[in-house]
């Protein structure tokens, strides 16, 4: 079916009622990678069948593990016990976590394999993964730029390293562990701030033994490598980044109450929670539980009244990809909310920072960029604009949202990215009473 160019956003509709997160994306990536690299099956439920993590699946497959439907969000991986040269490219999509992780993971056998994306990944860095990875042993050829996909990778031999982070990121952390399982000696990754940890609690499930030390704000990662991974049943709860996206709209459209059910509250995905109740929101949670190894619980929001506030910068490894929609929400705050110590921003799909303060400013919201973050002064919304979204689905979604409390509708360019993490989005919106229409 052929995509929409634009889809637009008006308020007018009270939004009412109760959904289901889709998996999480974190989460799905790492158990196709994990159910590969194991010998025997990984039985999968809950799986988030969006763009960034089918192409993970295309890529195993790739690699030479089977991987088999069973059903919506139900995948059954057959793992080889290691990875093969495969033949083709690896195409990574629009996915980040995807590639990096990949690299890793491939890394570590004596194979080879090119590595490329589309055009929002080939802008992306991936020093950040491979420099440490030729430290370990592996070899990395570049077609163009050096750092920059299609990259060509030669694995195998490795040594394990200690690596010290010098920015909080999971996919640096997991790349680098996900090479340690086949390197010789212990591979430590020392983090001076806690990133999410699922690919530590995966790991374990899949049966290898990984040492975490907390540090005070970081954990210190101990892996040693040549342990062998068994397949194992992996139910993946739902996705806290997305669900903010609908709970964002509880909050802003007045008589509002949405609730999203069989949330991921794992702690380093929780900051946005935690900063929109400090901003005043009416933001319950209810019947936590537990869930493939992690918390969730069914979240509730209200149309509230908020107000701006200071985003601990603590807290920004923890909902780094949230501040898109935080940003949307606090449009409609009381006052200013500043958010700083996010440089990393600037280096995902698109430069995310940049690409609010455009989105905002042309919906008549007042922001000041700076390098490191942005402050928005909330209010009343004017909308009545269309957004550039950069092939980035997250910038997408917020100003779609943005558009459900606006005064005029809001259009965004690309949707067909919102299918990257969020297949279903426009549906359950619509759903849940929202007024997206396709077109301008
Ligand atoms: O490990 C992961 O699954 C992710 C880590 C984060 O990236 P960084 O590690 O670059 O911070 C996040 O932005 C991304 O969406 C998913
Ligand atoms: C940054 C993101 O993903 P990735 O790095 O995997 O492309 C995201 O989903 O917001």
């Amino acid at each position: 079916m052929a995509q929409p160019t634009h889809l637009t956003a008006r308020s007018g509709r009270v939004l009412q009622g109760t959904v289901h997160a889709p998996g999480d994306k974190s989460m799905s990536h790492r158990a196709f990678i994990l159910g590969a690299m194991a010998h025997g099956i990984t039985e999968i439920e809950g799986l988030l069948e969006g763009d960034d993590v089918l192409a993970t699946g295309r890529a195993v497959e790739a690699f030479g593990a089977l991987t088999e439907r069973l059903g919506p969000g139900r995948w059954r991986v057959t793992g080889q016990g290691g990875f093969q040269s495969p033949e083709g490219i690896i195409d990574c999509g629009n996915a980040g976590t995807g590639v990096r992780l990949l690299m890793g993971a491939a890394a570590g056998y004596g194979i080879s394999a090119t590595f490329d994306g589309d055009a929002s990944l080939r802008k992306r860095p991936m020093g950040r993964v491979t420099d440490h990875l030729e430290r370990m042993g592996a070899r990395f050829d570049w077609s163009g730029d050096r750092g920059l996909l299609p990259a060509i990778l030669t694995g195998g031999d490795l040594a394990a390293i200690d690596h010290v982070q010098t920015v909080a990121s999971a996919q640096v952390k997991s790349a680098i562990l996900l090479a340690g399982l086949n390197a010789t000696g212990t591979t430590t990754v020392e983090e001076p701030e806690k990133s999410r940890d699922h690919t530590e609690r995966m790991l374990r499930a899949f049966g290898a033994e990984v040492q975490v030390v907390d540090s005070g704000e970081g954990w210190i990662i101990r892996l040693v490598g040549g342990q062998p991974l068994t397949g194992t049943a992996v139910s993946v709860p739902g996705d806290p980044s997305s669900a903010a996206f609908p709970l964002a709209a509880g909050l802003i459209v007045p008589g509002s109450e949405v609730t999203v059910e069989g949330v991921m509250l794992n702690p380093l995905r929780t900051g946005l929670f935690d900063t929109w109740i400090e901003m005043g929101a009416d933001l319950t949670i209810a019947n936590r539980r537990q869930s493939g190894g992690e918390d969730v619980g069914d979240i509730t929001a209200r149309h509230s009244k908020l107000r701006g506030i200071v985003v601990p910068e603590t807290r920004a490894a923890s909902m780094i990809d949230e501040y898109p929609i935080l940003a949307a929400t606090a449009a409609f705050a009381e006052g200013v909310t500043v958010m700083r110590g996010i440089g990393e921003m600037r280096v995902k799909e698109s430069d995310r920072i940049a690409l609010m303060v455009a989105g905002l400013r042309a919906c008549g919201v007042a922001v000041e960029e700076e390098p490191d973050g942005f402050l928005v002064t909330g209010g009343t919304v004017p909308g009545g604009a269309t957004v550039r979204t950069a092939h980035d689905h997250r910038i997408a979604m917020s100003h779609l949202v943005l558009g459900l409390a606006a005064e005029r509708a809001v259009t965004v360019d690309e949707p067909g990215m919102i299918a990257t993490s969020f297949p279903g989005f426009v549906e359950m919106m619509r759903g849940l009473g929202a007024h997206v229409a396709e077109g301008v």
